[in-house]
């Protein structure tokens, strides 16, 4: 492809990409797949110019308003080239599958727009750290004088982490198998079993994912997983499994043995563990589809599991970095409904739970609301249960060098390099449970 042509590919990206509900990576890879005659080099070409517009749109949104240019992909995408220093050359707008040239407005707004950076002191806050704006006195409060630190981060690109599949290989063994395909991984901080990318791979072509020795997980999502201190021949249930992301992670630490139970409400993310878990060579897995918190399962199976984790539905402002697209479709009135499932599914699946058996609570965001204030409710409903503090578990469960100082495991893209993430490990301590 010409530069021309990817960077009409990108414009075209970036509008189908605001003009559907689908998050941008489902979009994209359906894009692709429709124009199967850009190359990998140019698709990635392509999809770094639109995914790192996604990682400016405030900012660049911002500039339109000041330079009164409406805010389209189109305009968006020429910004972004001047803010990379890139000058309107003709050539830019030539030549076959090309964009249409910029019209008098357009290099109006690329003079203006030339030598300005992308930063300017009069941007909000949520401007500068591109995140929405409903949320800024939410994240004020969480984060105080250490907001404009901690969602720079979260503007960033995040790494691509491995967990290694501890049924089938060592990170020693995983380490190597890599390398032996020229991929440089290094051992990540705090788990044990993770392996962090030095630059990124085509995962999926690789021996070392083919073969079931490692698997895409964030380091976040793998302390979870440990959290659960899930063991061999326990009864464990993964209440909202998806598709099975910390399914495997828990079915290693299993060792295959046990009864792990993998349940969602949505058919098609249990059906896509199918693959992975036999890739991974897991086989001590049920999965189940529950209609939802009146599952008559859910009344059979009360009080009959070692282990529940539920890995709530969530509003996923920790995984920004990748997904920098879907905070800007997040409203008020979702977080208030997630806020609403996140308290009735938590309900339900502690009547899983077996007197002196554990129920860890996690997500993926970093708002207080859907975290501790979720678990501290609960606990004030449920006095059959107590929470367990984290750090005490930490060196039998995980082994490292804690990363918390309080009950919870809360962790951020700044202040721990992975994505934020929350998890509460509470444990049944009486028969019954209340509400
Ligand atoms: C954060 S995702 C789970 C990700 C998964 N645990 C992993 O590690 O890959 C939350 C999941 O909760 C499921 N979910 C939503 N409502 C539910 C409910 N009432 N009961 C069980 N699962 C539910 C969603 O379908 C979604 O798959």
């Amino acid at each position: 492809m010409t530069p021309a042509a990817r960077i009409a590919a990108a414009i075209e990206l970036l509008a189908t990409i605001e003009s559907e509900t689908r998050p941008a990576d489902q979009v994209a890879s359906f894009f692709f797949k429709n124009r199967r005659y850009i190359g990998a080099k140019d698709r990635r070409a392509v999809a770094d110019t639109v995914w790192r517009v996604l990682r400016r749109k405030a900012r660049i949104d911002w500039w339109l308003e000041r330079l009164e240019h409406p805010a389209e992909a189109r305009a968006r995408v020429l910004a972004d080239l001047a803010f990379e220093g890139q000058s309107l050359e003709p050539s830019l707008f030539q030549g076959a599958h090309s964009a249409p040239p910029p019209g008098r407005e357009e290099k109006r707004l690329m003079e203006r727009l030339k030598g300005c950076d992308l930063f300017h002191r009069d941007q909000p806050a949520w401007v500068r750290g591109e995140f929405p704006e409903w949320l800024t006195p939410k994240l004020e409060a969480l984060w105080g004088n250490d907001l404009a630190a901690q969602v720079g981060t979260m503007r960033d690109e995040a790494p691509l982490d491995l967990r290694v599949n501890s049924l089938k290989a060592d990170r020693d063994a995983a380490i190597a198998s890599l390398a032996a395909e020229q991929i440089k991984a290094e051992p990540t901080r705090w788990s044990p079993l993770g392996l962090r990318l030095m630059a990124r791979a085509p995962m999926v072509q690789l021996q070392a994912w083919r073969t079931g020795l490692v698997e895409i997980q964030d380091e976040g999502s793998q302390l979870v997983a440990l959290l659960t201190d899930a063991r061999p021949g326990m009864a464990v249930c993964d209440y909202c499994a998806g598709a099975g992301g910390k399914t495997l992670a828990i079915a290693a630490q299993m060792e295959n043995k046990g009864r792990l139970v993998a349940c969602d409400v949505a058919e098609w993310r249990v059906d896509k563990a199918g693959d992975r878990l036999r890739r991974a060579g897991v086989h001590n897995v049920t999965r189940r589809v529950i209609s939802g918190a009146a599952d008559k399962w859910i009344k059979r199976s009360a009080g009959s599991y070692d282990r529940v984790l539920v890995d709530a539905p969530c509003t996923g402002t920790g995984t920004w970095r990748r997904n920098p697209d879907a905070k800007w479709s997040l409203t008020p009135t979702d977080l208030a409904e997630l806020l609403d499932s996140q308290r009735v599914i938590l309900t339900s699946a502690a009547r899983l739970v077996k007197a002196g058996g554990r129920l860890v609570y996690a997500t993926c965001s970093i708002l207080p609301d859907e975290n501790e204030t979720q678990i501290q409710a609960f606990l004030a409903t449920h006095p059959d249960f107590k929470l367990v503090p984290v750090p005490g578990l930490w060196s039998e469960l995980v082994g490292t060098e804690c990363p918390v100082d309080q009950p919870y495991l809360r962790l951020s893209p700044f202040s721990h390099g992975t994505d934020g993430f929350f998890a509460a490990v509470l444990e049944r301590v009486g028969a019954t449970s209340g509400s």
